[in-house]
């Protein structure tokens, strides 16, 4: 680490990769001075930016004249925010951008925003010239702590969520948690629950942690924020390097994903429902099938649900999501990409911090379950 970066207090955390391997750099003020976190990896003084509109206003002009002040000089694509630009059209017009801007194998693209941004920037980078490299600069805590790592982009379909997409890791991620303090609440706390599912998966203590600490996390202490977004980062990396493209462990971090993608996908992506808050309903939803499972008990589901009412953020699938039926989850679940031969893989849950893999949910108990949580 350089004397710069000890003194601005940057935390690293490695994605121990191989060639593939990256660095997180996490710090407030990061994006006020990137160049001394860039400038080993830029390939030429010409890169490509891009964020959505409402980053682009708040964060765009200050950046470019840091990266111009450090003689890059910056071509920026604006995409419209939300969820909806995870689409063809977006990843369309991304390319035809990128292109005409002359982006070449060894360029490096910087996405700029959430994970919205991220997923379509990444997914771009991805395919065109069959690959060039994607630095991301996570601006929302759902991106800091999950969609800036582990190299999954996509785009959705009407059928289901990222049902096209890649594998693409970034060459580095650069987390400015001085972002997160123009973050609106709601965006807050929907990230906020997958810091909450690192816990659930196989951080008990750091799920102990969050039930002192979620105020402070959400309110913007800093030192706060810079633990949570620092242990969330080594909780997924730990998870990504043991397992890159998800032929196994890595769907624990689809924990609470299958009920989810399939209520964002009914909701349609406009914005009704964030896929945080889907999450937070699904992670809820998978502890409560392992209670009726027999696999977890009552007071940890409980234990859940109380730290999800103290946050402010939605636990059941009727508080967004009303008029889903049991067979129209079935049916969106069944595009669940766990799922082979037909089966779905769940990741169910032995207690706080006690995740794991199923293929053994039967039908009928699925249904039951569904029936009595829906509507
Ligand atoms: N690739 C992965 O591993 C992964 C992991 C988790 C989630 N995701 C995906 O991420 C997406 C959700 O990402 P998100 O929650 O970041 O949503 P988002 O990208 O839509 O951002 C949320 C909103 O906040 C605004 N915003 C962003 N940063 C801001 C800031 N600092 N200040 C003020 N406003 C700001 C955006 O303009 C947008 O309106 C979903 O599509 C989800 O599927 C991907
Ligand atoms: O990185 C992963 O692996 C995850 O599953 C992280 C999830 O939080 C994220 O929402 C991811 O995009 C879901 O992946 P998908 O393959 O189920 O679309
Ligand atoms: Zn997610």
């Amino acid at each position: 680490m350089t004397e710069q970066q000890q003194a601005q207090k940057i935390t690293q955390v490695p994605v121990s990769l191989g060639a593939r391997g990256y660095q997180i750099m996490i710090g407030e003020g990061l994006l006020a001075d990137p160049m001394p976190y860039l400038a080993d990896i830029l390939p030429r003084p010409k890169l490509a930016l891009v964020s959505d509109d409402v980053v682009a206003a708040r964060y765009g002009p200050a950046l470019m004249a840091a990266l111009a002040d450090g003689g890059v000089d910056v071509d920026l694509h604006v995409i419209p925010a939300g969820e909806g630009s995870k689409c063809f059209a977006e990843l369309e017009r991304l390319c035809a951008a990128l292109l005409d801007f002359g982006i070449e194998r060894s360029d490096l693209v910087m996405a700029l925003g959430g994970g919205v941004v991220g997923d379509l920037t990444g997914f771009a980078a991805s395919v065109l010239r069959r690959g060039v490299g994607v630095v991301q600069l996570p601006t929302t805590l759902l991106s800091q702590v999950d969609s800036s790592v582990g190299g999954k982009t996509g785009i959705n379909m009407a059928q289901g969520k990222n049902l096209v997409g890649a594998f693409h890791q970034p060459r580095r991620v650069l987390i400015d948690l001085a972002t997160l303090d123009s973050l609106p609440e709601r965006e807050r706390k929907a990230g906020y629950a997958e810091v909450v599912k690192y816990g659930l998966i196989d951080r008990p203590d750091f799920f102990t942690w969050l039930e002192r600490n979620e105020a402070a996390v959400l309110k913007g202490d800093k030192q706060a924020q810079a633990y949570a977004v620092a242990e969330s980062c080594r909780a997924k990396a730990a998870i990504v390097v043991a397992d890159e493209r998800e032929s196994g462990a890595r769907a624990l971090l689809n924990l609470g994903h299958s009920f989810g993608h399939a209520i964002e996908a009914f909701a349609g992506y406009d914005g009704r429902v964030l896929h945080g808050e889907a999450v937070a309903i699904g992670c809820q939803m998978a502890l409560d099938l392992s209670v009726v499972l027999d696999l977890c008990s009552q007071a940890d589901a409980d234990r859940l649900r109380q730290h999800l009412a103290e946050t402010g953020l939605p636990h059941r699938c009727t508080d967004l999501c009303t008029g889903l039926s049991a067979d129209r989850m079935m049916d969106l679940m069944a595009q669940d990409k766990k799922v082979s031969a037909g089966v779905l893989t769940f990741v169910l849950s032995r207690g706080i911090g006690r995740a794991f893999l199923s293929r053994d949910v039967p039908p009928d108990v699925l249904r039951g379950f569904l029936t009595a949580n829906l509507i």
